[in-house]
């Protein structure tokens, strides 16, 4: 279980771009975080795991408080927190296998990390995480020759071999097509299931997160204004959200407002 207490963050310039956030989020229930450019998501996902470090509150992973941890701590729980990216932020160079074991890092003594000499129980299970999302046959490829749905399918596979106990996933369909979009959202929620994982989602398409996540925190201007389920999500909640806009244009407005875009 997650739980986020009174979380505040305030960057060295600027106003308090997190104000007073406090939630739980039990075993295995998976949180779409959604909002405006700018409302603090990416923000408060790093604070999670003090890639950025919060200027105030409390951040518990089952009994341990994050946010009081030294750095050295810190850098051993943050190997419970899986994190799955845009970018996927993989080695381009390396192996398909060789990204995932990647995930095993944090876990190894210095030497076996620096020679990259991985146990074998660490080995054989990295198998069975490619053949869970379905690259078993490409274990010895480079990364670089995946396509995008394949490589953020090695970011999953890479968050697992980490024996994670939160997955943080931060927009991880913005560079997909739809299609390939939906099988990784339906992935991340298989896996969230099977391993009763918790898991917060930074996602922009409302559709695809209603879809596939349990619950919708709505963030803007740094404070949860929605917190609720994904058929709670009206129109008027979207409003609060995102300020004014029609939510059901006709197609032909689409077209309407391109047009009058171009010819300005
Ligand atoms: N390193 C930084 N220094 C100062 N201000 C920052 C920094 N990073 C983010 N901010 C500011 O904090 C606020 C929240 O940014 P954040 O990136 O968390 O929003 P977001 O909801 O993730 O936006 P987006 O959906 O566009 O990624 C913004 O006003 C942003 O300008």
């Amino acid at each position: 279980m997650l739980k986020l207490e009174h979380l505040k963050k305030r960057y060295k310039t600027g106003p308090w771009v997190l104000k007073d956030i406090s939630f739980e989020v039990p075993e295995g229930e998976i949180v779409g975080l959604i909002g405006p450019s700018g409302a603090g998501k990416s923000t408060l996902i790093r604070c999670i795991n003090r890639l950025i470090e919060p200027s105030e509150g409390n951040i518990y992973l089952a009994d341990a408080c994050l946010s009081k941890l030294s750095t050295s701590q810190m850098r051993t729980q943050r190997r419970k927190i899986g994190m799955i990216f845009q970018e996927y932020a993989l080695v381009e160079r390396l192996s398909v296998m060789e990204n995932v074991l990647s995930g095993r890092l944090g876990y190894l003594p210095f030497w076996r990390s620096f020679l990259r000499k991985f146990p074998s129980n660490d080995i054989d299970n990295a198998f069975e995480y490619l053949d869970r999302v379905g690259l078993i046959n490409h274990a010895n490829k480079r990364a670089d020759e995946l396509s995008g749905g394949q490589r953020q399918r090695v970011g999953i596979a890479r968050a697992l071999a980490q024996d994670p106990r939160l997955l943080l996933v931060d927009e991880p369909t913005a560079s997909l097509d739809p299609k390939t979009s939906r099988q990784i959202m339906r992935l991340i929620q298989s896996i969230c299931r099977e391993n009763g994982l918790p898991a917060i989602i930074n996602i922009h398409d409302v559709p695809l997160a209603q879809q596939f996540v349990d619950r919708i925190i709505g963030l803007q201007g740094g404070e949860v204004v929605f917190d609720g389920k994904p058929d709670e999500l009206t129109e008027d909640v979207l409003t609060r959200i995102y300020g004014d806009e029609d939510w059901h244009p006709e197609p032909q407005d689409d077209a309407d407002e391109l047009e009058q875009a171009e010819v300005a």
